[in-house]
């Protein structure tokens, strides 16, 4: 019996296009990079890879890129286990690396038209046009690498690495370095491409980067993945939100009378902050301010505001570190 078109395309984009099983890395001098990486991607969605410097983010994009071996573990990409079937899974596969290695003295057009070749993909000067014009390239396309500006040399990175129509895009800490245009330019074709379907993994350092663009978020720290979450479940469920009375007495200490409250005194005693979880149906701020005026603690003015996606990835990175001690 034949399947439908409609199910077989909703089986094909059920199954992770990227699924990462037990991966673990071991460095030559001993040093663990990764401890037991279990990670599916989705078709199509963005995914954003955080974590500290040293967290192991660059080490597990070069074993799905080929570019370093694993030490355990295995990896399909695309249908591909990228050990096995190493040329398949890479051809799949578009790397912005952080830096520009080689290709100083050619074109810009040389340089992608190469990297095309590389990937045994016919030429198709139409779709490096649209690639370079897309990347405001296209008037540089005749200039050596090497007379580029920084920017402009990134630009050709995100070029080469589209230059073969892969299927999923690996960005490695694309800010890093960029101005706001660049990053702007960036963020907008990050976009485009999902919409054509392109599933993309960013590693970053900047938590804007990630609020603004992805679709989930994973958080790595010392070589384990720590948590895999939706981005907008991420940000409801470990935000929390906090409102600031500031008073129009300084305080010393918080009367014993208002310890059911979660406060803070912050300002030298002018400030009274109050924190609460945004998953709860009733806030208390009501009850307090009543509280408040019950013990004739007045306040001039008051503001309230939500963690961020920074103050979360903060408080997961630190916590282990903070337990410890
Ligand atoms: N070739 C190597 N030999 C030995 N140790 C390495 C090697 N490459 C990376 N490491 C170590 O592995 C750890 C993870 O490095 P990795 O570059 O993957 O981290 P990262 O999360 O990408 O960091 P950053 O944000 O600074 O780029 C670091 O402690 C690093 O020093």
């Amino acid at each position: 019996m034949n399947k439908s078109p409609t199910a077989s395309l909703s089986a094909e984009s059920s199954i992770p296009i990227i699924s990462v099983r037990g991966v673990s890395k071991t460095y030559a001098g001993g040093f663990q990079a990764l401890k037991n990486i279990n990670l599916d991607i989705q078709r199509g969605e963005i995914f954003a890879l955080l974590g500290p410097n040293g967290a192991g983010k660059t080490t597990l994009i070069s074993i799905v890129c080929g570019i370093v071996n694993a030490s355990a573990g295995s990896i399909i990409a695309d249908g591909h286990d990228i050990a096995r079937d190493y040329r398949a899974a890479r051809a799949a596969i578009g790397l912005v690396p952080q830096e520009l290695h080689t290709d100083a003295f050619e074109s810009v057009w040389a340089t992608v038209t190469f990297s095309r070749g590389l990937f045994g993909k016919p030429p198709n000067p139409t779709y490096l046009e649209k690639v370079l014009r897309d990347l405001s390239l296209w008037d540089k396309r005749n200039e050596k690498i090497m007379a580029l500006s920084g920017g402009m040399k990134r630009r050709v990175l995100i070029a080469k690495a589209l230059s073969h129509e892969p299927t999923i895009l690996f960005l490695d800490e694309p800010s890093a370095g960029v101005d706001v245009e660049l990053r702007h330019d960036m963020w907008r074709m990050v976009r485009e491409l999902r919409e054509q379907g392109t599933t993309i993994i960013l590693t970053t350092h900047y938590i804007e980067e990630a609020e603004q663009m992805a679709d989930r978020i994973g958080v790595i720290s010392k070589g384990e993945l720590i948590l895999v979450e939706d981005k907008e479940v991420l940000m409801r469920k470990l935000g929390n939100k906090q409102l600031t009375l500031r008073l129009r007495q300084p305080m010393s200490i918080i009367p014993a009378e208002l310890s059911n409250w979660s406060l803070t005194l912050c300002e030298h005693g002018h400030a009274l902050v109050y924190s609460f979880d945004t998953q709860t149906e009733e806030t208390g701020i009501a009850e307090l301010l009543r509280a408040l005026g019950e013990h004739g603690i007045e306040f001039k003015d008051l503001r309230s505001s939500e963690s961020s996606l920074e103050d979360i990835f903060v408080s997961l990175v630190h916590r282990p570190m903070e337990a410890q001690a």
